[in-house]
């Protein structure tokens, strides 16, 4: 939380909007809430009011849960400048799991504001699409002194008029994905935006759905979300218990009862990553997703921004099921990371995870002919912490008991503890140097150990320095090793094709025949190592022990031996186009 705000504790913004001398202080500052639907268009609105309302020292809360945050970039810089206080809450829902942190921020603000150490002249609350805004609202009745400062002016919603009556339709038949009907149903202003996309008829049906959730709200038909500030700010329309009548609710049940309308199926998976992100192959990618109805439904919201190829301009991109809008933005900052960061909200997602998060359905990397993205790296997905230790070592103990270790290795056994915990395929990758450890201590106090261990000769490395150097000196070795055997072969060689032209030379000069030369020309190079040895080494997953010397494989395929590495996770990987690069969390 509190990412970007603007004002240290205690010390004014320094930003003057030059009108201090008019400044008026209004016994309790307003609050505008704005709520509505996955893109409905709360941060086009923001952006909006902010630009409209330059004049006004505002304070602006955002809300914005998923695994990578992209809407601080789509707050253009300059309205993120016109506000007074900018509060980012990105650590999960505002209507649940931080309204604490909601809470903590007002006590923040109404300090200063009621000390005179900063002037405000509201508050502007952006919720989440996938926010019940009624908690929010909860939190300014109950607790008192978010009550003494602040005062519940406006609940604005936004509503797509082409997606939304679908949205509600869709709210309305399962209580489970209630949350669009309640954000109607809290609000006192309703923004029917994007006018623009549909026609008169779907428009008066959209009003007809959101009248009979809401009676007492105003509804405004918009476009860009421009409606009158007069209709939006300083109002007092907000009254609860007009709302809370319509809902057939009193205040106390309101106040002790109310679960929040959460829609558990919406889950997002995020990616964020370095490196330059090929467009062609970029929109080829999304086709496959957003082209086709059937599929484009589930994603009800991504959003992008993107470090192209070729381009020095940030790339913008938000979808918001079917429709696409894209475009350059402004420049790279000089000393800014090009990072790409997206996000995918929607239904589905987590099925989806690896093919969202490895690109271009498996197309690993960016490749000559222009087509891969580049490595999606793997995010940590919030529920991959909450396996514990533990489990984690009680499935490692069970799978070790009666394997055969010489086949056996750190995928397997991840994949092997994924399915025995209920996870999808991939979750642990991160988690791939915990496994390790836990194996090599298994193997380690096996006090008795497998007919089939027992046979082989267990190699666990030892942690710490000790361990590194021996590895480091192996590796030495094996290199120098391996240059010799090149020479020598390469010596051998010479020596050998030496002796055949000798031999030739001498025969022609018997035979008085000149094609000789010919032939040793197009004879075989020496022998040496292929230039990708390194990488073909790296390739395969090294098992778990190491082989007896009579069926030893080559040492490169054992020098990850417990180190962890593992094909389809996270760490080193090799490319389907035989580059290597390494994943980054
Ligand atoms: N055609 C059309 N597009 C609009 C209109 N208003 C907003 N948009 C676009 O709709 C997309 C979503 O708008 P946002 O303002 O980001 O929506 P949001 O509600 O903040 O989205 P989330 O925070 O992700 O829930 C953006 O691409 C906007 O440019 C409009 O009136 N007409």
């Amino acid at each position: 939380m509190d990412k970007r705000r603007k004002t240290d504790e205690g010390h004014g913004h320094g930003h003057s909007h030059g009108y201090s001398n008019s400044y008026a202080r209004p016994a309790r500052l307003p609050v505008t809430v704005l709520t509505g639907y996955l893109g409905a268009g709360k941060t086009t609105l923001l952006n909006y009011i902010l630009r409209e309302q330059h004049d006004k020292k505002l304070a602006v809360i955002e809300n914005e849960i998923g695994e990578v945050s992209i809407d601080d970039a789509l707050v253009e810089q300059k309205h993120q400048d016109m506000a007074e206080e900018l509060v980012l809450l990105d650590n999960g829902c505002i209507c649940c799991t931080v309204r604490g942190d909601l809470i903590q921020t007002l006590h923040n603000i109404g300090k200063r504001f009621a000390s005179g150490q900063v002037q405000l002249d509201g508050v502007l609350i952006e919720l989440t699409g996938m926010a019940d805004p009624a908690p929010v609202v909860q939190t300014f009745i109950v607790d008192p002194e978010v009550q003494r400062s602040f005062m519940v002016d406006n609940v604005v919603a936004l509503v797509d008029a082409l997606h939304g009556l679908e949205k509600l339709d869709e709210s309305k038949g399962d209580v489970s994905k209630g949350t669009a009907c309640a954000q109607i149903a809290f609000s006192s202003t309703v923004l029917l935006n994007k006018i623009d996309l549909v026609d008169q008829m779907q428009l008066d049906q959209v009003k007809k759905r959101i009248k009979e959730l809401n009676g007492a709200a105003e509804i405004i038909p918009c476009q860009q979300a421009k409606a009158p500030m007069a209709k939006l700010f300083n109002v007092g329309c907000f009254n609860l218990d007009k709302v809370l009548e319509e809902q057939y609710m009193d205040e106390s049940e309101f106040r002790q009862f109310y679960t929040p309308k959460m829609d558990k199926s919406v889950s997002n998976v995020g990616v964020r990553c370095e490196g330059q992100v090929m467009m062609f192959a970029f929109q080829q990618f999304l086709d496959r997703y957003l082209d086709k109805e059937e599929t484009a439904k589930d994603f009800l919201r991504v959003k992008a921004v993107l470090n192209i190829a070729g381009s020095d301009r940030k790339f913008v991109l938000q979808c918001v099921h079917m429709l696409r809008n894209q475009g350059f933005t402004e420049p790279w900052g000089k000393t800014e990371k090009r990072e790409n960061r997206i996000i995918f909200i929607g239904r589905g997602m987590q099925p989806r995870r690896l093919e969202l998060t490895e690109g271009a359905g498996g197309a690993h990397g960016a490749k000559d002919d222009g087509t891969g993205l580049g490595a999606w790296p793997w995010v940590r997905a919030p529920w991959m912490a909450d396996v514990t230790v533990d489990q984690l070592r009680a499935e490692v103990r069970k799978l070790l008991v009666g394997i055969d270790l010489k086949t056996f290795t750190i995928g397997k056994l991840r994949a092997s503890v994924e399915t025995a915990l209920g996870l999808n395929q991939g979750d642990l990758a991160e988690r791939k140097s915990e496994l390790t450890e836990l194996v090599q201590a298994e193997l380690a106090n096996q006090e008795t150990p497998t007919p089939a261990a027992k046979k082989q000769k267990v190699e666990v490395p030892k942690p710490g320095a000790q361990g590194k150097e021996k590895k480091d000196k192996k590796v030495k070795k094996e290199k120098k090793d391996k240059v010799e055997k090149v020479e020598k072969k390469s010596k051998d060689k010479d020596k050998k094709q030496k002796k055949e032209k000798h031999e030739a030379t001498a025969e022609a000069e018997a035979m008085g025949e000149a094609e000789v030369e010919e032939d040793m020309e197009t004879g075989d190079a020496p022998d040496a190592a292929p230039a990708n040895a390194e990488e073909e080494g790296l390739e395969a997953e090294a098992p778990l022990v190491e082989p007896e010397p009579d069926e030893k494989e080559p040492e490169k395929k054992r020098s990850g031996l417990l180190s962890g590495s593992e094909d389809g996770g996270a760490g080193t990987k090799k490319h389907v186009d035989g580059g290597e690069k390494t994943m980054e969390h």
